[in-house]
């Protein structure tokens, strides 16, 4: 790969190769049928497939990108380096126009953020759509690019040549591998968690009245739904996600026209320090223009709980 082209983009297309080849690992666990199971604390799974699927994520970047702070989901103790990783481009990434603020970005201000498997409650009951591969990419504290992978989209067509999709985003570029539908006009559809719904969830949602509710898994697959004109807003009034699940979504949202912030509308900081709870909540708005609109309906308690 040529050095000259700005690591950005070199970063952005090897994160690309990498989440679809991530994929293909959870798709091969799941074939497999032997999940692993295991409960990391209350309703917070992890299996074979996102131990896997992260340990193929960053041995193969950090070799690529020594200099970059990685930060997954997953424990450290889960992540042994593989000597035989390929470290694929993808091309087309790499023949994007870089936006001219990022074309000398070096690795010491560059943190990816990996979420090898987003979704996994889903994944375990076989809800496959839900599943996305989440690689996030932040300059000082912005979030400022995002992969997010599909592995199981097209999954009914057998074919291993149309399974998954892989939809990127950069800043000041817009995003790729999708064409992003606006939602329908003078409706309010409203996706949520399926499976950490809380009281307080609830009340937010009793607050904004919504004509459609989609509880659906996966920060991934909510933005996915943002982005095809499915829902208009994204909206997690609880302090369980974490910066892994925020980073692509918001990065790819953000290049889409979208806009995600916490529930009081500030962005969170992606730096390496940074706190990795996502303790304000979560509101995405598939248009920017209505991102306001939805943060003056969040309830003045709800507010106040979540700081
Ligand atoms: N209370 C909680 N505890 C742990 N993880 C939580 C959580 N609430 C949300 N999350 C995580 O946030 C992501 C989106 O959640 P949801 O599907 O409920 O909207 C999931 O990521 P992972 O599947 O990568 O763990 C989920 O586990
Ligand atoms: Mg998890
Ligand atoms: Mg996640
Ligand atoms: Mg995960």
């Amino acid at each position: 790969m040529a050095q000259c082209t700005p690591l950005i983009l070199r970063i952005v297309a090897s994160s690309v190769s990498v989440a679809g080849q991530a994929g293909k690992i959870i798709r091969d666990v799941m074939k497999k049928g032997e999940l692993g199971i295991i409960d990391k604390g209350v309703n917070d799974l992890q299996t074979e497939a996102d131990r896997s699927a992260q340990n193929f994520i960053i041995s193969t970047l950090t070799k690529q990108f020594p200099g970059v702070t990685i930060i997954g989901e997953e424990e450290p103790s889960c992540y042994e380096a593989l000597d035989n990783v390929t470290a694929d481009s993808d091309t087309s990434v790499l023949q994007a126009t870089c936006p001219p603020d990022l074309v000398s970005v070096s690795e010491k201000d560059v943190v990816i953020w990996v979420d090898p498997l987003d979704g996994t409650s889903e994944y375990t009951k076989g809800l496959l759509d839900h599943v996305t591969v989440l690689i996030g990419i932040a300059v000082g504290q912005r979030a400022i690019a995002g992969v997010i992978h599909q592995p199981f989209h097209n999954f009914k067509l057998c074919d291993e040549n149309k399974i998954g999709r892989t939809i990127w985003g950069l800043q000041g570029y817009g995003v790729a591998g999708f064409k992003p539908i606006p939602p329908p006009p003078n409706k309010r559809i409203i996706t949520t968690t399926r499976s950490h719904f809380t009281p307080e969830i609830q009340e937010t949602l009793d607050a904004m009245c919504p004509d459609e509710l989609l509880r659906v898994g996966g920060a991934g697959h909510k933005v996915i739904l943002l982005m095809e004109g499915k829902a208009h807003a994204y909206v997690f009034a609880s302090p369980g996600c974490k910066r892994w699940d925020t980073c692509a979504p918001e990065a790819v949202l953000r290049a889409m026209g979208g806009e995600l912030t916490d529930m009081h509308g500030a962005t969170y900081d992606y730096s390496k320090d940074t706190p990795h709870a996502n303790t304000r909540g979560v509101l995405a708005t598939a248009l920017a223009s209505d991102h306001e609109f939805y943060l003056k309906m969040v309830p003045q308690k709800i507010r106040e709980l979540l700081i």
